[in-house]
């Protein structure tokens, strides 16, 4: 099977194709405790991009994996999935809709076989209309903080009209406009900044408009991993001062904002913007956010309201974001997968 390209929503595609075949069981030696005893490996089948591959399957984490008794297997496209493996775990960040329903009909197929994660859950993560719903839904406020996300509005097409249903939906400037379709396209990252109401007409819908929060230029990455949590420090969007709006500036548009941030993390900032949000806000609120969504595998931008402490928002999710930036990640990630497999043959024992 060949993926198609550009199907409902203009995907980005990259295929990779090898032709493995796995005997019917793959045993390991595993280095256990002192002495070496065979242990049936956990397989993991991956159908990823080039540059996923390259980013995530490092040879730090292939090397630590297959100590651990874990094998990743590239997964041939030209063959049906049933025919490959067998396989405990498929590992999956590739779009278009013949892969989602490939992916359906192998899940069904094969219930046995965890597939990180389930398509339709991440189908959900692809339209910024519905993203950040469940985090909205939950409405997280507690001693350690409240969470939230910016007020939005969908606008799917008819730009003049714009102005007047921000004026309605009662938003306030400035507004960052980004693509309704977060499909992983160039396109789907290109933000604008917009300061002055009647520039909105210029926008491209169909578009989501989300409030801009001032945050000092700091934004949090929280990375998910089954229960594990990393959070690092990313340079943001600067403040928008009263200036800089009377000044009717009118719309600024950028590529891809997100790409180009670099690590905060040794950076000599203010204390007040730089500090992590607390971790027991964000083990609950990744808790919630992994059942809400289905998904294991996901990271969220968070962003501090400046001038408060505990006042955060979420304004993204990322299905299987650059895990390869997230510390210790093939210890996490490694552990993640065996504990996967070894509550499976728990479950096939017991
Ligand atoms: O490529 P990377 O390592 O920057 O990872 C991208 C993520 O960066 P992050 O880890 O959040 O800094 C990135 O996160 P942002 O949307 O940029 O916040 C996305 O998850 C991106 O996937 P896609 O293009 O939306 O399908 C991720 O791209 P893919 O690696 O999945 O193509
Ligand atoms: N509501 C917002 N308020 C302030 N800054 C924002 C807001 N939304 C996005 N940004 C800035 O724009 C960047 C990209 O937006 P994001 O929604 O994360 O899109 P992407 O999916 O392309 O990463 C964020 O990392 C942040 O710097
Ligand atoms: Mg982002
Ligand atoms: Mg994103």
């Amino acid at each position: 099977m060949r993926l198609r390209e550009n199907d409902d929503v203009g995907e980005k595609e990259e295929v990779v194709e090898n032709d493995v075949t796995l005997a019917q069981n793959q045993w390991c030696p595993v280095v256990n405790a002192g002495f070496s005893s065979p242990k049936r490996a956990v397989v993991v089948g991956y159908a990823l991009t080039t540059k996923k591959i390259k980013s995530f399957l490092q040879p730090k984490l292939e090397g630590l994996a297959r100590n651990k008794g874990i094998l990743f297997v590239a997964i041939d496209h030209t063959r049906p999935l049933s025919d490959q493996g067998p396989f405990d775990i498929v590992l999956h960040k590739l779009s278009g809709k013949e892969w989602r329903q490939v992916l359906e009909d192998y899940r069904q197929s094969h219930p046995e076989v965890t597939v990180l994660d389930p398509p339709d859950a991440i189908q959900h993560l692809r339209n910024r209309q519905y993203m950040l719903q469940a985090v909205a839904d939950m409405n997280l406020s507690d001693s350690y903080g409240i969470v939230g996300v910016p007020r939005q509005l969908v606008i799917k097409r008819d730009a003049f009209a714009i102005p007047e249903l921000v004026n309605k939906a009662g938003l306030t400037l400035p507004l960052v406009a980004k693509p309704l379709v977060a499909d992983g396209s160039a396109k789907s990252h290109a933000l604008s900044l917009a300061y002055e109401q009647f520039s909105l007409q210029k926008l491209e819908p169909p578009l989501v408009l989300q409030e801009f929060v001032n945050h000092g230029g700091v934004l949090f990455k929280v990375y998910i991993v089954g229960d594990a949590i990393k959070v690092v420090r990313r340079f943001s969007l600067p403040d928008v001062s009263k200036w800089e709006l009377s000044k009717d500036a009118g719309i600024y548009n950028f590529p891809r904002v997100s790409c180009a941030a670099a690590s905060a993390d040794d950076a000599d900032l203010d204390p007040t913007i730089a500090e992590l949000p607390p971790r027991p806000l964000l083990e609950k609120l990744a808790k919630e956010l992994r059942w809400r969504l289905g998904l294991r595998l996901f990271n969220l931008d968070i962003i501090r309201e400046y001038g408060t402490r505990d006042h955060f928002y979420v304004i993204d999710i990322n299905y299987f974001p650059g895990y390869g930036k997230m510390p210790e990640y093939e210890h996490i990630f490694t552990d993640f997968l065996l504990s996967l497999g070894q509550g499976k043959y728990k479950k096939r024992s017991g």
